[in-house]
């Protein structure tokens, strides 16, 4: 974080500069007066979390309700659309760590296009909670893979299978917005697991086009997806990396 403006008060002429007993970064605690910009609200933040708990039920309902040949062909429109968009971001998938999600809870079904980066040499990996409220861990994944029952009972490669870290990320979400925001399942693992990847993942948002929010009124801790791609094509453009 950058160091805050030294706050008026502390630049009498009594004071010579850098003869300070704390650095300036320290501000906040020597003057009760300061404002930090970067410090949320509580109520705010609290109505935040109770807004979100609303809006995921309602997303989740509405996509529940979606037929079985919508959900395909929703999905089916996905995979063309992301084939796309990686040929043109990366060329060539192989030799690229890649992770894709096996689908729950009427996400779309990417599988054929995960089976299909396999067979072009790229190194399919599937995220994993093996520690709550900690960063995902990904698994390499392969069509031979035996999958076990995971936390949540999400179907996850098996303990012995290789931990990697992924250079292209998919991430699904129950809503999303223009400027590239997230809404998922409330456990807040996929922002935990960006904040700790340096270099951070290109991160794909995958998810309904009906599930478009106008806003997730943004957290300190919500980091913006690169993109999200829904069956109506890529809803937020790269951010130009
Ligand atoms: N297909 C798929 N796999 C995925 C994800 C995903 O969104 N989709 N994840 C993306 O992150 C991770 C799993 N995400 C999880 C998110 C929350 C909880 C969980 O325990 N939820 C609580 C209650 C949450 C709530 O308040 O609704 C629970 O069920 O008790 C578990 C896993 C990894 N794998
Ligand atoms: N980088 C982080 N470090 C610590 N806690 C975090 C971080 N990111 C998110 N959280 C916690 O996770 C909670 C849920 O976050 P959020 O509402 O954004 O979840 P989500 O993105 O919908 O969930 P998920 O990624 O699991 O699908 C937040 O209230 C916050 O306490």
């Amino acid at each position: 974080m950058p160091c805050p403006a030294r706050p008026a008060a502390m630049t009498s002429d009594s004071e010579a500069p850098g003869r300070y007993a704390s650095p300036p970064c320290m501000a906040a605690e020597v003057d009760p007066a300061y404002f930090d910009p970067l410090a949320v609200d509580p109520e705010q933040a609290r109505d935040v979390v109770r807004w979100r708990r609303a809006e995921r039920s309602r997303l989740r309902a509405e996509r529940d309700a979606l037929s079985v040949a919508d959900r395909q062909a929703a999905g089916a429109a996905i995979v063309g659309h992301l084939a796309d968009l990686l040929r043109k971001s990366f060329g060539t998938m192989r030799g690229r760590v890649f992770s894709g999600y096996w689908p729950i809870k009427g996400e779309p079904d990417l599988r054929p296009l995960l089976a299909a980066l396999d067979a072009e040499g790229a190194l399919v990996a599937l995220p994993l909670v093996e520690v709550k409220a900690a960063p995902l861990v990904f698994r390499r994944w392969t069509p031979e893979t035996r999958m076990v029952r995971g936390d949540w009972n999400i179907p996850v490669p098996p303990p012995d299978a290789e931990a990697v870290t992924p250079e292209i990320a998919l991430a699904p979400v129950v809503g999303w917005t223009a400027e590239g925001f997230r809404l998922g399942y409330g456990g807040g693992y996929f922002d935990r697991t960006l904040a700790t990847l340096s270099p951070r993942p290109f991160t794909i948002g995958i998810g309904f086009q009906s599930a478009r929010l106008a806003t997730i009124y943004p957290q300190p801790h919500d980091i913006a997806l690169d993109a999200i791609v829904t069956e109506a094509g890529i809803a937020a453009p790269p951010h130009g990396r």
